[in-house]
């Protein structure tokens, strides 16, 4: 029988051993997990969702995609482990279980399938996924420039060498396409969380202008509370604020792009470290960079079931 006996939650995977513990994972809790396929990538590979509901058709959704940068192997790890914490933790936690009793979760764990295939088979480091164009000679487009929302501002870069290439149009590309598809289709998202590492934020709209968003003292305090959850865990201090006034300007990013499609609690988070590891964040501090990391999230969907 299919089992996750033996997957282990503190290491690093590989994208056929991630896609064969999403098989086993939604089988062992078929109650309430379930896999959807929302596209193929450009180079073919299946991209899948795990969707947690405790039943109704269409409830209001909280979305949270990991590994949209490739090499950014904390994010899918994270991911990985939040899924099995939803699961356990379900029937003992009351602010997850009335979460779930009105709301469903969706998580797309691998974002850039291609791109992660390629930082175990060639370069550990690439970033964007692997999309070609004919007469162009570099590879791949940054997923987290490729959104309708402030695309091609200066946020971004229209060099295809450029790590953080736009593309040749908004949604160009396979994987960015796929979940405005879903998102857009499904029509009932109230929150998007896209996680990024390194560098300890959380983030939330705009990235590709200074104007703050309407509700931005509401997502200031709630990035602050979560902020304040995620420190009581290891004690580890994350700083927060809008993208364009915290990080730099960023256009055509997922959150910008979520914001204005109508999903007032939108953010993004960069997970640890400060850069001593960086990409190359050791395995030991999977878990507990995924146990803090689970609190902030938790209490975002807290605050977006009450709001
Ligand atoms: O450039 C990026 O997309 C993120 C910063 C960011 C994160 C969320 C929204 C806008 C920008 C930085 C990173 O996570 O990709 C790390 N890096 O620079 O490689
Ligand atoms: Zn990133």
């Amino acid at each position: 029988e299919r089992s996750t006996n033996g997957f282990s939650y503190s290491s690093y995977h590989t994208l056929e051993e991630i896609y064969n513990w999403i098989d086993n994972f939604v089988a062992e809790h078929s109650n309430l997990v379930s896999k959807i396929h929302i596209g193929k990538s450009f180079e073919n590979r299946s991209i899948l969702v795990l969707k947690f509901s405790t039943g109704g058709p269409n409830r209001t959704a909280i979305w949270i995609d990991t590994g949209i940068h490739s090499r950014e192997w904390i994010t899918h790890a994270t991911g990985i482990w939040i899924s099995q914490k939803i699961v356990n933790a379900y029937s003992k936690d009351h602010v997850l279980k009335k979460v779930l009793n009105t709301m469903d979760i969706f998580i797309e764990i691998v974002t850039n399938p291609d791109g992660f295939a390629f930082t175990h088979s060639m370069n550990r480091l690439w970033r964007k996924n692997k999309s070609i164009q004919p007469g162009i000679v570099c590879v791949g487009v940054d997923l987290n420039r490729n959104w309708r929302t402030g695309f091609g501002g200066n946020g971004s870069n229209k060099n295809p060498c450029s790590e953080t290439y736009r593309g040749p149009a908004p949604e160009s590309e396979p994987e960015v396409a796929a979940i405005v598809a879903f998102i857009t289709g499904h029509g009932n998202f109230k929150a998007m969380i896209s996680i990024h590492s390194y560098s300890q934020m959380v983030m939330y709209p705009y990235g590709h202008s200074l104007e703050p968003v309407p509700n931005h003292k509401e997502l200031f305090e709630l990035a602050k509370d979560a902020v304040k959850a995620l420190y009581k865990v290891h004690g580890m201090e994350y700083i927060f604020g809008s993208i364009s006034t915290t990080l730099d300007s960023a256009s055509g990013i997922t959150v910008d792009w979520a914001y204005d499609s109508g999903i007032k609690y939108a953010f993004s988070f960069e997970l640890r470290d400060t850069g001593q590891y960086g990409f190359l964040l050791p395995a030991s501090q999977i878990v507990p960079t995924a146990e803090e990391t689970w609190m902030a999230l938790r209490t975002i969907m807290k605050h977006t079931l009450n709001h």
